[in-house]
């Protein structure tokens, strides 16, 4: 996706802050009859809830989910989608985050209205104070917050439905490191995995891993401090050739990279093996070619389904790496800005780790770049042209 629309055929835009009344969300430019219901959406919003180490306000908190625009008796209409995703909470925050002014003795009469004057490191607070000329960081935090991803998380849903529907392909995320603990080389969940990986406490694919993972958080917790980890978004069976070599901004390494990056806390991209491959020498780094009556394939998927920028028809295979919870319970050093005096950051309640359910934002954010692809490539103003058009060109391919 991009604003100025030179590369990719979908925009999508999220507003909204964390303690607003709703977050609103647009997906436009997917083609019309797209399967999707408000209770699938939900559904996708519960699975970003999930995971052990997540803080007190998953557990008070609903997502109200209303699709207000794009989608009639259950399909997409060709229009631009629209979903709120409300916040039940916002009665009790109705008066710090009013859009209207509020009187000085009203504000004076919650504590939650005072302004936060300990930028907390490792978030937006500071630097975002001193960009936007705020004398709190509240206005900040409101909008840097992940509460956003659960915008994201909605259109999502809509973007795995038309991949789904088009290409038969799943879009699946694991958990594969948390803090210091690594799942072993090669757990990889199948499509029809998915359930079992939302049953496990971490999003882990792998039980002894997951057990392992559950300790670090505890002792995390009891250490009153947070963890970050490794995600892995894995999609079996898309179409070959979307992306492109031909420009930097075409390419879907360079799309998915971008996207995963824009989850607030994600701080590494590998495509495939990444940097694993980059210590390897060329005869151990890439996958071989066989072909042969059974068609063409490949010995490995060290790229993880991407050559040239391109899909290549093998599994696509993507990791985000996400730091540590930035508000650290043992609070961090920080300054008071109203005083310039040393302080400890402000520190209400904080996840430990929201590793799983960066996770499930990651599959979103896949799922909009892999759907931006195949519209670009295949094109249709309904899902009919679009997968006839996917059928022709695999039958030409001799791809079943
Ligand atoms: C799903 C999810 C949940 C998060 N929950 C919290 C949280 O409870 N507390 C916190 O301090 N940061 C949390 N974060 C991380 C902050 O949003 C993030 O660290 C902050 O925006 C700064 O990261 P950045 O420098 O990448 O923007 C969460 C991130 C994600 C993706
Ligand atoms: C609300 C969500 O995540 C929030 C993301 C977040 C942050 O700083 O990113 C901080 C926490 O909110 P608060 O500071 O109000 O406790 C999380 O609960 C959500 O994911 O729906």
């Amino acid at each position: 996706m991009r604003g100025e629309r030179i590369v990719g055929m979908l925009r999508w835009l999220t507003a909204g802050e964390s303690h607003g009344p709703i977050l609103t969300a647009i997906l436009e430019g997917l083609p019309a009859g797209v399967p999707i219901t408000t209770e699938v959406i939900q559904g996708e919003l519960a699975r970003r809830r999930l995971g052990y180490g997540r803080g007190a306000r998953m557990k008070f908190e609903q997502d109200a989910v209303t699709v207000a625009g794009g989608v009639r008796h259950g399909r997409t209409l060709g229009s631009p989608i629209a979903i709120h995703v409300g916040n039940t909470e916002w009665p009790k925050w109705e008066t710090v985050m009013s859009a209207d002014p509020v009187a000085q003795e009203v504000l004076d009469e919650q504590a939650r209205n005072a302004p936060l004057t300990r930028p907390r490191p490792g978030h937006a607070d500071l630097a975002g104070i001193q960009k936007y000329g705020f004398d709190d960081a509240r206005p900040v935090l409101e909008r840097a917050s992940a509460r956003e991803t659960a915008a994201r998380v909605a259109l999502g849903a809509v973007a795995k439905s038309f991949i789904r529907l088009t290409t038969g392909a799943e879009v699946i995320s694991h958990v594969i490191e948390l803090g210091s603990v690594v799942a072993p080389d090669g757990v990889v969940p199948a499509p029809g995995d998915l359930q079992r990986v939302d049953d496990d406490p971490m999003r882990c694919a792998d039980p002894e891993t997951s057990t392992a993972m559950v300790a670090e958080v505890d002792a995390a917790r009891k250490a009153g401090d947070t963890l970050g980890g490794v995600v892995e978004v894995v999609v079996e069976g898309l179409p070959i050739g979307l992306g492109s070599y031909t420009h930097w901004d075409r390419r879907l390494d360079s799309r998915l990279a971008a996207a995963l990056m824009g989850i607030q806390a994600i701080k590494g991209v590998e495509i495939g093996d990444g940097f694993a491959t980059a210590r390897r020498r060329g005869s151990a780094a890439h996958d071989e070619i066989d072909g042969g009556d059974a068609g063409i394939s490949r010995r490995s998927n060290r790229a993880g389904g991407i050559e040239g920028g391109m899909t290549n028809g093998e599994q696509l295979r993507v990791r985000a790496a996400m730091k540590p919870i930035s508000t650290v319970p043992r609070a961090l050093a920080t300054i008071d800005i109203s005083t310039g005096d040393e302080a400890v950051a402000i520190n209400q309640r904080s996840d430990v780790c929201a590793v799983p359910a960066a996770g499930v934002v990651a599959e979103a954010m896949v799922a909009l770049v892999v759907a931006d692809a195949i519209i670009e490539k295949f094109g249709g103003d309904n899902i009919t042209e679009t997968t006839r058009n996917i059928v022709a060109y695999n039958d030409n391919l001799g791809v079943k």
